[in-house]
């Protein structure tokens, strides 16, 4: 029997680290920066006006009041886009509007609306200041300077700002082409009929959802029947085009266990981990690409994605934080865990303001097939090897989801 982390670390080396590869700033949503950015240009790239208004010398508006307006003709109109703009003609004002670049010799803007927003001569309500209105060159990102660094992860905010400074590319760590083969001789896709003795398939949708979470892309193979040679002729021709195997189903201990009858001796190594659900798990590469075993029941497929495949893809990806966020939560009822596991239960924490430790309740029992349990968890409690028995109240740690 080997520990949880001992099968992370094995799972975690086997995927390495993706290399680099340049793509569209359209498909880096949710990728890793593989090297620093670069701006070509400086944010703004201009001085520009924050506001539709006036471009003034403040001098020009000084003591301007409701009462007491000064009136100024406009020399210039200056509308966002605009490329050429003249220095602005002392005693006069040019109309302006946000994001336009302000004239030589303006250094405020006055808003349209302390104005009467005339276009040809304009009475101003108001004085203005030095830098009023003006969004300085630079002040956001200097042109030159580093504006991501490398193991960036690419939100919405980061993909805009690289966009922002001119980039149409990135360089990012590859995401890896995953095939995930659903076996199994009693699956059956719906919405197909059902006999007595089968049942829809499920696993690969929860792992090609998960698996897309992260980045991957992913194709599926829904539905190989327990037998060594269909494996073996559904999968071998994939695995040219193919980073990442992940079957599930066919790993235990029965007489017909397919992904362990075709596997053993092919560079993939079983073995029992010490942790429920989610025990009998294998890994090694089949003609050289790295494969993952998970079991066949739902719930220990969803538990060995979180336990393993989510870190070491996440690690793979680039990503320095690969482990879910830990809390600690008083359990509302009391729970047995097997002695010698890691046991990873299905919960629902929640947590009032101001309190340091949450409050956590089981969702279902500790079976693997109880699937629906899990669509109204929210976390994973985690009761370690060495407990079998927790109290009502207790404490103890929640992975949240
Ligand atoms: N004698 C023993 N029997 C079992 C052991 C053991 O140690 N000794 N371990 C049990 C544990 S724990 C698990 S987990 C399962 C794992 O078995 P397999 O990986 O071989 O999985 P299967 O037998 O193929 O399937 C298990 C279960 O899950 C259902 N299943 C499988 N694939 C799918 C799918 N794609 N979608 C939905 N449901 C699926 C399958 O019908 C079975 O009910 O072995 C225990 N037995
Ligand atoms: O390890 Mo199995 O995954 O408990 O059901």
């Amino acid at each position: 029997m080997i520990s949880v982390d001992e099968h992370r670390t094995t799972v975690t080396a086997l995927l390495g680290v993706r290399p680099a590869v340049e793509l569209p700033l359209a498909d880096c949503t949710g990728l890793v920066l593989a090297e620093d950015v670069r701006a070509q240009v400086s944010l703004p790239p201009f001085d520009n006006s924050a506001m539709d208004g006036y471009a003034v010398r403040s001098v020009d508006v000084a003591g301007a009041t409701e009462s007491g307006p000064v009136e100024l003709p406009v020399s210039e109109d200056i509308p966002a886009g605009r490329t050429e703009v003249p220095p602005l003609l002392p005693g006069t004002v040019d109309r302006i509007m946000t994001g336009a670049p302000m004239p030589p010799g303006a250094d405020s803007v006055v808003m349209v609306e302390r104005t009467d927003g005339g276009a040809e001569n304009v009475r101003v309500f108001a004085s203005s200041t030095p830098g009023d209105h003006v969004r300085r060159t630079g002040e956001d990102v200097v042109s030159g300077t580093v504006a991501l660094t490398a193991g960036t992860v690419l939100g919405p905010a980061q993909l805009g700002l690289a966009s922002a400074v001119g980039m149409d590319r990135l360089v990012v760590h590859e995401p890896p082409r995953v095939l995930v083969v659903s076996t199994g001789t009693e699956l059956v896709l719906p919405p197909a009929e059902l006999r007595h003795g089968q049942i829809y398939e499920s696993n690969s949708v929860m792992l090609v959802a998960a698996l897309r979470s992260l980045g991957c892309h992913v194709e599926s193979v829904r539905s190989v029947a327990d037998d060594v040679d269909t494996f073996r002729a559904a999968i071998e021709p994939k695995l040219a085009d193919t980073d990442l195997v992940v079957t599930s189903g066919g790993v235990s201990a029965g007489a017909y266990e397919v992904v362990k009858d075709a596997l053993t001796g092919a560079g993939v190594e079983f073995s029992k981990v010490a942790m429920q659900p989610g025990g009998p798990q294998g890994c090694g590469r089949w003609n050289g690409v790295p494969v993952v075993t998970l079991p066949g029941n739902p719930v220990s497929v969803l538990v060995s994605f979180e336990a393993f495949l989510r870190p070491a893809l996440l690690a793979s990806l680039g990503h320095t934080g690969v482990d879910r966020q830990h809390v600690r939560a008083n359990l509302t009822e009391a729970l047995q865990s097997p002695k010698g596991k890691r046991q990873f239960r299905r919960g629902y924490y929640t947590h009032s303001d101001g309190e340091v430790t949450g409050v956590v309740g089981p969702r279902g029992g500790p079976g693997s097939h109880l699937l629906a349990a899990f669509t109204q968890a929210n976390c994973l409690i985690v009761l370690p090897e060495d407990v079998t028995d927790v109290a009502r109240g207790d404490e103890v740690d929640v992975l949240l989801l």
